[in-house]
């Protein structure tokens, strides 16, 4: 029945205004309202229809992909959308496509890595987009260790060029999305080579084809690394591969920022630490953390609308069976999820305002907060999205067997997601620098300079590693102090115990690489700590509409406390809490899902999404699923005739041999 809304009963049951809670999740009334806008003039236009997209093969995927790219760069000029806006309406069309690395990489690292002349010579061409670029950083030998990449840049003063080589097959530059059909230019990351001596690791200019006819510049060996995980899914993307054979570049397209090269063959270091060279990562981590709320909460919309259209068991005297929604096992799997993508969301607001502060100190010769930066990036990514893939995937589980249909857009939404934990820094390598970083910071304590920022709880660590939990009822873990000293005193303990460990061994960095896992855990709970701690900054302002303090509250409480729960271990082991105060947060986290119970699907609602955006059937906003899965089957191509391709050729003969066999 068109119009009828079958959730219309769980919308009843709200207690906050969802309109004021959808300008939080926005983050500002502006941006709800640029959000809004953008997401129906993409789910308005039928171009950017994209449920079909799973039954394509490649090349018409990647063609189809390329039509709707260059059909909403059309659509951002007729508007003449702002950068906001255009960078919205590319988000909502949903598709992985070359002009994500354009503009989220090869942009940014001209803009952060290059001087003031040459921003001025490339960011025109490429906000126009005359020329397209892809960030060129990882070799089909490395891509971890940035510092072991092969790729060489040899400056030859004769010409005032440099000479840009593969030296080996393992050098081949291996992943860079966009690279394979259709960037113009990229930014290589290759060793600088002067007079035979070796200068690190730093980023180059270098055109690939030509901008005449597409073709490879000579001495350029580029294509697509092939077929990735799923159907549709990220191959939508022409992740490359690159080789150079002695290709020859200008001087002034070394980025020069950091380090210069002279007309003579010199370096110069400028004053900017050298690690400004990792900066476009520090960015791209940045905006990976706020995305993550985004996929986590996409699929939270769409398991838990569907876990309130579900019914199963439970029906007495011929009534309803009962909303799979209603059962404890499914809310203490649903609602951490639901509540964890506002905590990312709250906690990527917070990391761009640090990214955006930490920007500004470098430009005023301020590198003071870099590694707090680096670390805090690192470490949320890392969290954000092991937590989301693990999330879409407990999200597909949550929906039973109609998850694991492609129209459910759960499997799509994994598939897309998952290489998440792994592009932009490994998950563990990134958890790793976050150990590095704490390991720093204990062993400076004492040495008269406080810790500052994410890791200021180090400078109590005399009194968080000698004080014990107070709580003493269920209700005292809704005491935000409780349960930050929790976190804190966890955190801090296990960071010390590692410290502890590793000042037994004589090689340091031996005792790093036996301890690693012991050190990624500890580096997990302080990523935690500040997730929660951010949590818990954001329900201190200012926050109006009805009752949407008090969800938000709510959330908080379930989002650490099933932390607590999860972990007890390491709050148990660390001796902060007695197994008494362990059940008690249990308690209160049960008691917690109760009331985030009658606003869940009003939760959802809140983030404003379009069916089209979610592009599931089991999400869809009425809930009026059934009738559209019916439906959904036979579109499938498989349906297009009763009898199927094949018939004759396969089925018909077998059943006629097993025909001769009965016989016999
Ligand atoms: C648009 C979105 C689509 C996304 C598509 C995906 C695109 C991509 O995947 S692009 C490729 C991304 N590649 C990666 O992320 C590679 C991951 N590897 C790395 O980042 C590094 O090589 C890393 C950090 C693991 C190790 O680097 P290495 O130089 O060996 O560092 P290390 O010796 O540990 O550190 C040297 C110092 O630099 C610091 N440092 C390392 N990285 C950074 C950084 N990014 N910023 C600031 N400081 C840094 C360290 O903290 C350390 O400081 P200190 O000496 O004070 O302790
Ligand atoms: C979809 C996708 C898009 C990408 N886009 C781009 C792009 O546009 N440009 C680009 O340059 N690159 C791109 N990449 C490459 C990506 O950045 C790398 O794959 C990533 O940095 C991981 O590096 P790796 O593949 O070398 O993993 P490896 O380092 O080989 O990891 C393999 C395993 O070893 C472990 N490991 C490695 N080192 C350590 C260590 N020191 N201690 C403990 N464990 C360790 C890891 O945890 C992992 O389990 C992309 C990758 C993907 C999947």
């Amino acid at each position: 029945m068109e119009g009828v809304d079958y959730l219309a009963d769980e919308r009843k049951k709200t207690e906050f205004d969802v309109e004021e809670m959808k300008i939080v999740w926005a983050g500002s009334r502006h941006t709800f309202e640029v959000s809004d806008r953008m997401a129906k003039l993409v789910a308005n236009d039928p171009v950017f229809r994209k449920d079909d997209r799973v039954m394509l093969a490649r090349k018409d995927l990647f063609k189809n992909t390329l039509r709707k790219a260059t059909y909403a760069w059309k659509r951002i000029n007729e508007l003449r959308l702002s950068e906001e806006e255009a960078s919205k309406l590319r988000s909502f069309v949903d598709e992985p496509a070359f002009t994500d690395l354009h503009w989220g990489m090869f942009v940014p690292a001209i803009k952060g890595q290059g001087t003031d002349e040459q921003q001025k010579k490339w960011l025109p061409l490429a906000y126009k987009m005359q020329i397209i670029g892809c960030y060129a950083q990882t070799e089909l030998g490395h891509g971890s260790n940035v510092q072991g990449l092969e790729t060489t840049a040899t400056f030859d003063p004769q010409t005032d060029e440099f000479v840009i080589h593969s030296p080996t097959l393992t050098s081949s530059k291996w992943w860079p999305g966009g690279l394979g059909k259709v960037s113009t230019h990229g930014v290589v990351y290759a060793r600088l080579i002067l007079d035979g001596q070796e200068h690190g690791i730093h980023g180059f200019i270098v055109q690939l084809r030509s901008l005449e006819d597409h073709r490879p510049l000579p001495g350029i060996t580029v294509a697509d690394i092939g077929m990735k995980f799923g159907s549709g899914a990220y191959n939508t993307m022409d992740n490359g591969l690159l080789r150079f054979d002695h290709v020859r570049i200008p001087r002034d397209q070394m980025l020069m920022r950091v380090s210069q090269v002279t007309r003579d063959g010199k370096i110069v270091q400028s004053d900017v630490p050298r690690q400004l060279v990792y900066g476009t990562m520090v960015y791209v981590r940045q905006t990976i953390v706020q995305d993550a709320s985004i996929a986590l909460s996409r699929a939270v919309c769409i398991a838990t609308r569907y876990s309130a259209v579900r019914r199963q068991f439970g029906s007495s005297n011929g009534g309803p069976e009962t909303q799979v929604i209603d059962y404890k096992t499914q809310q203490s799997r649903l609602f951490p999820l639901l509540a964890s993508a506002y905590a990312f969301r709250f906690v990527g607001e917070w990391l761009k305002w640090l990214y955006t502060d930490v920007t500004q100190r470098l430009q005023a010769n301020d590198f003071s907060t870099l590694p707090e930066a680096h670390a805090c990036t690192a470490g949320l990514k890392s969290l954000t999205t092991s937590v989301t893939a693990d999330g879409i995937e407990e999200s597909r589980k949550l929906c039973g067997g109609h998850g694991y249909l492609a129209s459910s857009g759960l499997p799509e939404l994994f598939a897309v997601y998952v290489p998440a934990c792994t592009y932009e820094g490994d998950n563990t390598v990134l958890m790793l620098q976050v150990a590095r970083f704490l390991m720093k910071t204990v062993s400076q304590l004492g040495s008269g300079k406080p810790p500052v920022g994410t890791i200021s709880y180090m400078g109590r660590i005399e009194q968080l590693m000698q004080c014990r939990c107070a709580v003493k009822k269920a209700g005292d873990w809704l005491n935000p102090n409780a349960v930050l000293e929790a976190f804190e005193a966890r955190a801090a303990r296990m960071s010390v115990s590692c410290a502890q460990k590793l000042s037994k061994f004589s090689n340091p960095e031996e005792g790093f690489a036996e301890l690693s896992a012991d050190l990624v855990e500890a580096a997990v709970a302080h990523c935690q700590l500040i997730v929660v701690s951010k949590f818990f900054e954001k329900l201190q302002q200012d926050i109006p509409g009805k009752g949407v303090k008090r969800q938000l509250e709510v959330l908080c409480g379930v989002y650490s406390l099933h932390l607590l729960h999860k972990h007890q271990g390491d709050f148990l082991a660390t001796s902060y809490i007695t197994p008494k105060q362990a059940s008690l947060a249990n308690d209160q986290l049960r008691e917690l899902y109760s009331q985030v119970r009658p606003n869940a699907i009003a939760l959802v609602d809140a983030f404003n999404y379009t069916d089209h955006y979610l592009g599931s059937i089991l999400g869809c906003y009425d809930g009026n699923v059934y009738p559209k899965l019916y439906e959904a089957a036979w579109r499938d191509p498989l349906n297009d005739s009763v009898i199927p391709d094949g018939y004759e050729q396969y089925i018909r003969p077998l059943l006629k041999q097993q025909l001769r066999v009965a016989k016999l």
